[in-house]
C-alpha cells in the first residue's frame, strides 16, 4: 500500500523525501488499488480481442448484420461483448454492466448465434450454451448512474474501421461513484510504435486512477511499460488526431482549430478509442472530436477508458464548451457536447481556439 499512496495526492507530504526519489510513481499490481479487477479486465478484453481478430481473419465478410440503426455490427461485436461480460459476471457478480450491444437482433437470427456462440467458446476455458451466451451479451443493459459502481464496455469500438482491417478497440472501464476508475483497451492492428507500422501490431493499454497509464504488447512475454503525453510546448511541433468518419466529428472544424494554432501537419485519422490511446502515448498532441449534429449524445463506452489513459498519461480532457465529461448522466455523456482531449500543455491554447471556431454553435 506504500507504493501506491506515493501516486497519490496528499500521501505525498508523509513520504520521506529519500523514499519519494528513489522510488518515484512506481506501483505494486499486487498491492494496487483495483488490481483484481484490471487482472480480470485484462483477462477479459485479451481474450475478446483475439476473438475479434479470429473473425477478421476467417469471417468478416461473410457475416456481417445489419442494426435498426444502420450501424455494422458483426458476429465479433457479440461474441466480444458475451466473453467481457461473461468474465467479468463470474468475478464481479453483482457489478453491472452498460455495453453498447443487446441480443435483440441476434434471437432472431439462428445461423449467427450458432456462429457466435462457437467464436465465444473457442476464447473462453468454459463451453456456453446459447441461452447462456444471449443472457451474458444482456448483462449489459444497465443504464448506468450516479451512484455505485458498475463496468461500461465497447465491444468492438471502431466497428467501421474494424470492417476496413484498420483501427478499432475493445473497450471496458469501471467506473464507481460517476468517476472512471479504470480503464482497459485492447487495439489488436494498433501498432506498438507509431513510426513503425510495419512492426509489431497489437497494445493493451491501461489505466488506474491514481496509478499512471501503461502500454504492453499483445506478445506474451511483454511488460506493462509506462506512457506520457507528448511534451511539446507549441502546438506546431505536433498535430491533432481524428475520427476517419467525417460524420463522427468534424474534420473542416478541426482543421480550422489547428490553422488557428499554427499546425501546418496532417492529422492522423483513425478509428476507435485508439486515438485517446495514441494521444496518451504522446504520438499526437491532441485528439478532437467536434459535434456535427446537434441532438447526438455521445456514450460512456466510446470515452471512459480512454479519458483516464490521457489523465494518467499527464494530459488533459474536456468537452468542445470546456466542461468536464460528465459519466454520471446515464448511458450517454449527455451534459456534453464533443471532447477535446491534449497533452495538457497546449489545453487551454487548444480550447481558445476551439471556443473560437465552434463555440458558437455547439
Ligand atoms: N453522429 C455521430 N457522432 C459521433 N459519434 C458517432 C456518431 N454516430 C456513431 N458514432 C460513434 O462513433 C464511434 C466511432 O468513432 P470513430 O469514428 O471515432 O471511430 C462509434 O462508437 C460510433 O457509435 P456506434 O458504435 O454506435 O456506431
Ligand atoms: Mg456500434
Ligand atoms: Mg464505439
Ligand atoms: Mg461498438
Amino acid at each position: 500500500m506504500v507504493q501506491v499512496a506515493f501516486a497519490r495526492r496528499g500521501a505525498l507530504a508523509f513520504v520521506p523525501t529519500r523514499r519519494i526519489l528513489t522510488r518515484p510513481f512506481t506501483m505494486s499490481l499486487s498491492t494496487a488499488a483495483y488490481a483484481r479487477e484490471r487482472e480480470v479486465a485484462t483477462e477479459a478484453v485479451l481474450r475478446a480481442s483475439k476473438l475479434c481478430t479470429r473473425v477478421f481473419q476467417n469471417l468478416v465478410s461473410a457475416s456481417t448484420i445489419e442494426k435498426k440503426d444502420k450501424s455494422p455490427v458483426t458476429i465479433a461485436d457479440y461474441g466480444a461483448q458475451a466473453v467481457v461480460n461473461s468474465i467479468l459476471h463470474e468475478a464481479f457478480p453483482n457489478d453491472p454492466i452498460v455495453g453498447e450491444e443487446d441480443s435483440v437482433e441476434l434471437r432472431g437470427n439462428a445461423a449467427t448465434l450458432d456462429k457466435v456462440v462457437e467464436l465465444a467458446n473457442s476464447v473462453l476455458d468454459k463451453s456456453l450454451s446459447s441461452s447462456a451466451v444471449l443472457e451474458a451479451i444482456d448483462l449489459g443493459t444497465y443504464a448506468g448512474g450516479k451512484k455505485g459502481r458498475f463496468w461500461t464496455l465497447d465491444p468492438i469500438d471502431g466497428t467501421k474501421g474494424f470492417l476496413r482491417g484498420e483501427q478499432f478497440a475493445v473497450c471496458l472501464a469501471l467506473i464507481v461513484d460517476g468517476t472512471v476508475q479504470l480503464g482497459v483497451m485492447g487495439c489488436p492492428n494498433l501498432p506498438v510504435e507509431l513510426s513503425k507500422p510495419n512492426g509489431e501490431r497489437g497494445c493493451l493499454l491501461t489505466a488506474v486512477r491514481g496509478g499512471g497509464a501503461y502500454q504492453r504488447s499483445f506478445a506474451s512475454s511483454s511488460t506493462d511499460k509506462r506512457i506520457h503525453v507528448n511534451p511539446a510546448t507549441s502546438p506546431s511541433e505536433t498535430q491533432f488526431c481524428e475520427s476517419v468518419e467525417a460524420g463522427h466529428s468534424s474534420q473542416s472544424d478541426a482543421a480550422a482549430i489547428a490553422a488557428h494554432v499554427g499546425i501546418t501537419r496532417p492529422s492522423v485519422r483513425m478509428d476507435s478509442q485508439c486515438k485517446y490511446a495514441v494521444v496518451a502515448r504522446g504520438d499526437a498532441g491532441a485528439y478532437l472530436r467536434l459535434p456535427v449534429s446537434a441532438t447526438y449524445e455521445e456514450k460512456i463506452w466510446d470515452h471512459a477508458g480512454g479519458v483516464l489513459l490521457i489523465r494518467e498519461a499527464g494530459g488533459s480532457v474536456c468537452d468542445a464548451r470546456g466542461r468536464e465529461l460528465d459519466f454520471s448522466q446515464g448511458r450517454t455523456l449527455k451534459a456534453n457536447k464533443g471532447v477535446v482531449a491534449t497533452n495538457g500543455v497546449l489545453h487551454e491554447q487548444i480550447m481558445r481556439a476551439v471556443e473560437s471556431v465552434v463555440g458558437a454553435k455547439i
